[in-house]
């Protein structure tokens, strides 16, 4: 099948090269120009564990190309996703003019039937305003091609995108016309290995699908932060306690970790958005208002602790910070809770030592040329002249640091552990001075 994917971000990049993978042949859209550059000279402008060797195999193969031509993308695929950024707008609500954009560009230059899909985290009701959007473009022209759109969020995890879009645990479609059913139902089909993964529904009900994913997670986070906060004044573990939950089934292992909260590009805008709906439509979110504030406040939560061992006044005092991304395995600093954390040290007068595999020189472009922020090319060569080390991303390489180093290069032997990747009987054990996320 001819795809055209609009936009080659996470979602785009990925949803491509996936498709063109699997047969198709796929054109990739993107707005701007350096992006596409960087693709078509063999590269890749993000960091996503296996996506430059499936881009490089199937480029190679000629099944996957990438242009800024919006005219030839809309007269390309019978099949036109649209997954650009749906950043929030400054009410919380998600901003559609991407969204809207890449609608008015297929509707100004589609020559034959398209199926319009809606990958981008869109509010319920974006299908109908990307139905009116291409139509008016349609009948500017005096066109009376056909067109159908279909809700298609993605549940991809960055870190794992490759994996998720390849083996995902569903793929929800939201679609009413049965020629467009039956277009996503053969161009998922490879994606199905042993059932059938495909759930369709109505479009509203897709598109509130996304968002529910999204609020369901974040609120299992923020009800483990809030209840780790409670563990530690108590005494408790909230390891412990989180073992002793994940084991019901009804419960479930995932999505458990306390830690210096969620970051992103979807919970932190996805819970807002929802919120928003909610009260455009007259009902008053109170859970998820509180998953959002439970949520702010953990990411100062590292700083407190900070503060309760050094003092309000930082001044003069250095810090290691191992972890800027807001996760492992990406480069993506949106809404990491490290840009919170460096912004609360360097406000109390501190400085700044960090370590990355892949996110320094996102960090780079986001601080600029700022003086208190230097970096190092090892986790170890943060330590020298620091007063603690600070852990914000579980990276897999800080899961067995060297603790001599740790001890003998530091000023004294303090480390604050945002995501509780230690045992801390052992690390008190190595003679470091441990302070965790509710860890008694
Ligand atoms: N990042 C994730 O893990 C993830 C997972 C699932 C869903 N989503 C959702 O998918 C959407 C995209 O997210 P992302 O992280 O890939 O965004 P991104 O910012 O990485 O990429 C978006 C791309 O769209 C391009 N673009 C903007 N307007 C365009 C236009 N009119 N035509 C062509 N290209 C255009 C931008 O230049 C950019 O390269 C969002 O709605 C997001 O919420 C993201
Ligand atoms: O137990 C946990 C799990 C995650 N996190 C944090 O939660 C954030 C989000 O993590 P994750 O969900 O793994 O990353 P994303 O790539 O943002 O993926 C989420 O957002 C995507 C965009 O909508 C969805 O497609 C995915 O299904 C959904 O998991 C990160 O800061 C994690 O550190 C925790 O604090 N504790």
């Amino acid at each position: 099948m001819k795809v055209t994917v609009i936009g080659t971000g996470y979602v785009g990049l990925v949803s491509g090269a996936c498709l063109a993978d699997v047969g198709n042949d796929v054109l990739c859209l993107d707005v701007d120009p350096a992006k596409i550059k960087i693709l078509e000279e063999g590269g890749i402008p993000i960091h996503e564990p296996g996506l430059h060797e499936i881009v490089r195999r199937n480029v190679e193969a000629g099944r996957l190309s990438f242009t800024t031509d919006v005219e030839k993308a809309a007269k390309w695929g019978v099949t036109q996703f649209i997954a650009v950024g749906t950043p929030p707008d400054e009410d919380g609500s998600a901003d559609l003019k991407y969204v809207i954009a890449a609608a008015r560009n297929i509707g100004k230059h589609m020559d034959a039937y398209r199926v319009i899909v809606d990958k981008s985290t869109v509010p319920v009701g974006t299908a109908d305003k990307v139905r009116a959007a291409v139509a008016e473009e349609l009948a500017k022209r005096g066109s009376t091609t056909e067109f159908s759109v279909v809700s298609n969020p993605e549940f991809l995890k960055e870190g794992a995108a490759i994996e998720d879009f390849m083996r995902p645990d569903r793929i929800v479609v939201g679609a009413e016309d049965p020629q467009a059913i039956e277009l996503m139902r053969q161009l998922y089909a490879p994606f199905q290995r042993n059932h059938d993964r495909l759930v369709f529904m109505d479009v509203r009900s897709a598109e509130l699908t996304k968002y529910a994913a999204n609020a369901m997670l974040a609120t299992r986070i923020s009800f483990m932060n809030e209840l780790a906060n409670l563990a530690e004044t108590l005494g408790a573990d909230i390891e412990l306690v989180r073992q002793g939950i994940g084991s019901d089934p009804r419960i479930g292992w995932h999505f458990l970790y306390a830690g210096c909260g969620y970051g992103g590009s979807c919970f932190p805008k996805d819970v807002k958005a929802l919120i928003r709906t909610g009260s455009e439509h007259g009902h008053d979110l109170k859970l998820l208002g509180a998953v959002e504030a439970a949520n702010e406040i953990q990411k100062h939560v590292l700083v407190d602790k900070i503060v309760r061992r050094f003092g309000e006044d930082l001044t003069g005092r250095h810090f290691a910070l191992w972890g800027l991304a807001f996760k492992p395995n990406t480069d993506d600093m949106r809404d990491a809770p490290s840009r919170v954390i460096i912004q609360e040290l360097f406000k109390r007068g501190a400085t700044v030592a960090a370590y990355d595999p892949v996110a320094m020189q996102e960090a780079e472009r986001i601080f600029g040329d700022e003086p208190r922020l230097s970096y190092a090319g090892r986790p170890k060569s943060t330590l020298d002249n620091a007063d603690a080390l600070v852990i914000v991303t579980e990276w897999k390489e800080f899961r067995s640091p060297d603790f001599e180093a740790i001890k003998s290069r530091l000023k004294q032997p303090v480390m604050f552990d945002g995501r509780n990747m230690y045992d801390p009987a052992l690390i008190r054990a190595e003679g470091i001075e441990y302070f965790g996320i509710g860890r008694g």
